[in-house]
């Protein structure tokens, strides 16, 4: 098998590259191929492979000698690369990170604790495009898998809190710039424990306004505050993030034909890696808080109920816990005030390993074994 690498280098493709030495995957691959878009012909990185150099990652002919393309750098690469290649008449596979292919009919949204049957499904009928999820769908469904997979939901909505990591890492980096700047418009009152809140507030309020706050990136300020827009605009009042909340969720369970409701809010906050969601979930029944708890507990091996108590909540259930982390918490599972079938739920995820990273890494494993 010859596996072509591209976007490795990038940031979700780092992470990619680390799991994959974690878990050995490298000693499964016979020839591994990197491929670059800005400098071919240097050498290639050393994952126990012999020394090799990059390969133009914009050459069809070169693209075309692999089995197996693993992609992570991003939507416009795959639009303009994948349908030439697929027109000059390569059968290989094809696993991407970008969204740009996801709702197409031939391509499966993988997942595999959550979808594997649809994922065998699809090899068995000859498919051979395999896209990553949304970060917030995937982290979802990792997370409440146990309700979804058994049927048990008749709507969700989930509001989300996710990560700068989700827009890229130049936004990593103008989050921390921001936290920075802010710290240092007011280092002078912080150090005077005499000095005036609201003078303080005051300060503060009037360089996030400002122009000298850095926000080139995400145009709007997020450290000290946060942006309840992620995506583009799809006219209709909701944002992209939030359509491919409906529309992948159903995907990847596979039930596009007889569609769950799932909308919400999609906002970003200053966390750097992991996004956490809010959810409100409508049950088909009125079912016991354990029952629930078990059933979400046992869908998978990285899903951790935490109980719904403070203490353990706030050690647990946070992105500074959960961060570089595959362990997908879920917590403040209560029954709400509105009935017996409605519970609310709290989910926190590292946003570049089960959310981009670590569902490509295992459909990468899984073709290796099955071809
Ligand atoms: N960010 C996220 O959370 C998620 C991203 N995705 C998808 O993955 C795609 C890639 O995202 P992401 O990894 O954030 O993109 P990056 O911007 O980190 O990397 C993309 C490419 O930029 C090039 N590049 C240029 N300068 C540098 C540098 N200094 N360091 C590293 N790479 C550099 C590399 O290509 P080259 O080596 O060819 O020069 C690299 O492969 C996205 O477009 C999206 O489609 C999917 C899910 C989540
Ligand atoms: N849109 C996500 C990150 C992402 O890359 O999503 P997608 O793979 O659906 O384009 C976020 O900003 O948090």
């Amino acid at each position: 098998m010859k596996v072509g690498f591209v976007g490795w280098r990038g940031m979700v493709g780092s992470v990619l590259m680390q799991r994959m030495q974690e878990e050995n995957d490298f000693q499964h691959i016979e020839a591994a191929h990197f491929f670059t878009t800005s400098s071919p012909g240097k050498p290639a990185p050393d994952f126990g492979q012999a020394a090799s150099t990059l390969l133009d990652a914009h050459n069809l002919d070169a693209l075309a000698q692999m089995d197996i393309i693993v992609t992570c750098q991003g939507g416009d690469y795959t639009q303009a690369v994948y349908q030439p290649l697929r027109d000059g008449g390569w059968q290989g596979y094809w696993i991407d990170a970008a969204s740009t292919l996801r709702m197409n009919d031939k391509a499966v949204i993988v997942l595999d604790p959550v979808n594997r049957d649809v994922i065998d499904a699809a090899l068995a009928g000859g498919g051979k495009d395999f896209v990553g999820g949304n970060c917030t769908v995937s982290l979802m469904l990792m997370a409440l898998g146990g309700l979804f997979q058994n049927d048990l939901v008749e709507w969700t909505t989930s509001m989300t809190y996710q990560a700068a990591s989700g827009a890229g890492a130049q936004n990593m980096r103008e989050l921390i710039s921001g936290m920075g700047a802010i710290e240092q418009q007011v280092a002078a009152e912080l150090a005077n424990p005499a000095s005036a809140i609201l003078d303080i507030d005051r300060k503060v309020s009037d360089f996030l306004r400002s122009d000298a706050y850095p926000k080139a990136q995400f145009g709007a300020p997020l450290a000290g505050s946060l942006i309840p827009w992620i995506d583009a605009d799809l006219g209709n009042g909701q944002s992209k993030e939030e359509w491919k909340g409906g529309v992948e969720t159903n995907k990847i369970l596979g039930r596009s034909d007889k569609p769950l409701v799932v909308d919400g809010l999609c906002v970003r906050i200053g966390a750097m890696r992991c996004h956490s969601q809010a959810l409100t979930i409508k049950l088909k029944q009125d079912l016991p808080l354990a029952e629930i708890e078990q059933l979400l507990a046992n869908a998978n091996d990285w899903v951790r109920v935490v109980p719904n108590e403070k203490a353990v909540t706030m050690a647990e259930l946070t992105p500074a816990a959960v961060t570089g982390t595959l362990t997908v918490p879920v917590g403040r599972i209560r029954k709400l005030g509105m009935g017996g079938d409605y519970i609310s739920a709290f989910t926190v995820g590292d946003q570049l390993l089960w959310g981009a990273a670590e569902p490509l890494r295992r459909m990468l494993r899984i073709l290796l074994k099955t071809l």
